[in-house]
């Protein structure tokens, strides 16, 4: 066997035909790539092409006349031996594709020994999953779930011979209730089919499935949730798809299904909602109060519009310009070292969210399951609100793709608490343009963002009822402050939007949980150029 430069072993070489051409084809265990280039490359074409063994799909022998062009002599000197590797092709915009390339030898025998090292070296790659649990919600989105799922995602679940048990939603919360009676310690990890209202089901099944086998109360605000390791994979197919969005950098079914079949690990940080020491609800893209939550109560209504709903609500709520006065106590997340104003953004093996899964391992071992509560100081702030934000990631989705919080992170243990105050609507029309832009959406007066760990929030309208007992005349004189009619001052609550979701309380207490559940994803990759779809480009131009 050759020699790698610093005598290296390959596991494997040898001259295989590519097309119409032989090409030296090395597999590069210690490297952990498949490289094959061509000794005399035609000029102008790189001969060079290499794929990460973690990123090859399947291998697989082929048929060699069904598959081949014309080779030439060599088809009439003897029977030729094929086999084709599948991997990810990446393209522009952090859309994956899934790519193929056949190599052809004379010799059976090589041609099995290829095979075999193939396959040995995917079996090896012990993150990848082989059981799946699909959940598919048929009515999500454009209702486009289970035509997507079977013509997109099954045939590449298939092609990585994962098995998969599938069922598809015949009402809400038929996942959720599932996932509390099936053996969920059977499968390598959950996949939702839908928008994030259908990832939030499953995530609530899975969280609260773990904790009620670990023996945790979910309704103690101070209990330390059991890490759910089972990870949740998302094809999207929703309106939104701000949780997809958001950790792969694009919402496309085909990218989504091949980061679960490479087995990407992505932790993701959890805000649990509490009220009177009742659990009302876990989030881990936007808990919104005021405009997003009267956006999501109003569109709810319209649910038959689509996507489309979201566009109508929000041009409606605009115009409406309610505020909302409230309290809103925080303690700052003094543990990371981030911040909401940084122009770094979190991408694939984020620094400063690995510092707090170190941190998080810690902690765990020194206090075992022992919730730690840091005697942290509160602060407070009183106001008028037209929206109280908090955003456990950056919340970019197609509308957004910064997102709501730009430099959030996905896995840091914090979230960023976005206050923006009473302004004028022209003022408030800028805030919101600058999340389709470039500029800074934080750089205004009436704009304040803190990175906290917990929050609680109050509405005016709660704290002057506990004082003053239920004052039924003022919910009867209409909405709006009889004091100020034109002043838009809202006397009744704003909902707030959990996920998507509408809570039934205003008032509430919110806690992040470092890294309590996982995706099938690697977070947004640097837009780096790629020098592996470089080389297949060229050898696009060679076959
Ligand atoms: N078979 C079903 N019939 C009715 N509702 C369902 C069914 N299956 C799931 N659901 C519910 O539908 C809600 C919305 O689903 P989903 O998130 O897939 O789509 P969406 O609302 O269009 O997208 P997004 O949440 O991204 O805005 C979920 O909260 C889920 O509980
Ligand atoms: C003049 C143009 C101004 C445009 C401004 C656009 C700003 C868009 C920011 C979008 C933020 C989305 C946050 C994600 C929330 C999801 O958890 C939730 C469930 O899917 N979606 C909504 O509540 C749906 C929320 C829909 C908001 C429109
Ligand atoms: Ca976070």
């Amino acid at each position: 066997m050759e020699r790698l430069p610093g005598g290296r072993r390959p596991r494997l070489v040898s001259s295989l035909g590519l097309g119409r051409r032989s090409w030296e084809v090395t597999l590069d265990e210690e490297r952990g790539r498949l490289a094959w280039c061509d000794p005399r490359p035609p000029r102008r074409v790189r001969g060079n092409c290499f794929v990460p063994i973690s990123e090859i799909i399947a291998v697989e022998e082929t048929e060699f006349n069904k598959k081949q062009r014309n080779i030439g002599r060599w088809q009439k000197m003897a029977k030729l031996h094929a086999f084709t590797v599948y991997y990810v092709k990446k393209a522009r915009n952090h859309r994956w594709r899934c790519s193929d390339v056949t190599f052809w030898c004379v010799e059976e025998h090589l041609c099995n020994q290829w095979i075999q090292a193939l396959k040995e070296l995917l079996e090896m790659q012990k993150s990848r999953p082989k059981q799946l649990l699909v959940y598919i919600n048929p009515y999500g989105g454009k209702r486009q779930g289970k035509r997507i799922y079977e013509q997109k995602v099954a045939p590449l679940f298939s092609l990585a011979s994962i098995s998969t048990d599938v069922v598809i939603t015949e009402r809400a919360n038929h996942a959720k209730d599932n996932l509390f009676e099936v053996n969920i310690y059977k499968y390598d990890g959950v996949v939702c089919v839908g928008g994030d209202g259908m990832f939030s089901e499953v995530m609530h099944g899975l969280i609260g499935r773990i904790q009620k086998d670990s023996g945790i109360d979910q309704n103690n605000p101070k209990a330390s949730l059991v890490q759910c390791n089972i990870r949740i994979g998302i094809i999207p197919a929703g309106s939104t798809d701000c949780i997809c969005y958001s950790t792969v950098g694009i919402s496309d079914p085909v990218t989504s299904a091949l980061h679960i079949i490479v087995g990407d690990c992505q932790p993701l940080d959890v805000s649990s909602v509490h009220h009177n020491n009742t659990f009302l609800k876990y989030s881990v893209s936007l808990l919104g109060y005021g405009f997003y939550g009267d956006i999501l109560k109003d569109s709810e209504k319209k649910r038959w519009m689509g996507p489309m709903r979201y566009d109508y609500s929000g041009f409606k709520t605009f115009l409406s310009h309610h505020y909302y006065e409230g309290t809103i106590a925080y303690q700052p997340a003094k543990h990371t070292h981030g911040s909401p104003r940084d122009k770094e953004s979190c991408r694939t093996g984020c620094h400063i969210c690995k510092k707090s899964e170190k941190q998080l391992a810690e902690q765990k071992k020194e206090h075992g399951l022992k919730h730690e509560e840091g005697e942290e100081e509160w602060k407070v702030i009183k106001g008028k609100f037209l929206a109280i934000n908090a955003v456990n990631m950056s919340c970019a989705c197609p509308r957004s793709p910064k997102g709501l919080s730009p430099a959030a992170h996905l896995a840091d243990g914090s979230a960023d608490l976005i206050l923006v105050r009473k302004c004028s609507r022209f003022d408030f029309l800028r805030y919101l343009v600058r999340h389709t832009n470039q500029d800074d959406q934080f750089d205004f007066p009436f704009v304040d963002v803190y990175r906290v760990k917990s929050f609680q929030f109050t509405s005016k309208l709660s704290e002057d009822n506990e004082s003053n007992g239920m004052d039924i005349g003022k919910k009867r004189f209409g909405q709006f402050c009889r004091d100020h009619p034109a002043c838009c001052c809202n006397i009744v609550n704003s909902t707030w939007n959990c996920d998507g979701e509408t809570l039934d309380s205003s008032a509430i207490e919110v806690r992040v949980h470092c890294q309590l559940m996982k995706l099938f994803a690697r977070g947004i990759e640097e837009n780096c150029k790629d020098e592996a779809a470089h080389s297949q480009s060229s050898i696009e131009q060679l076959l």
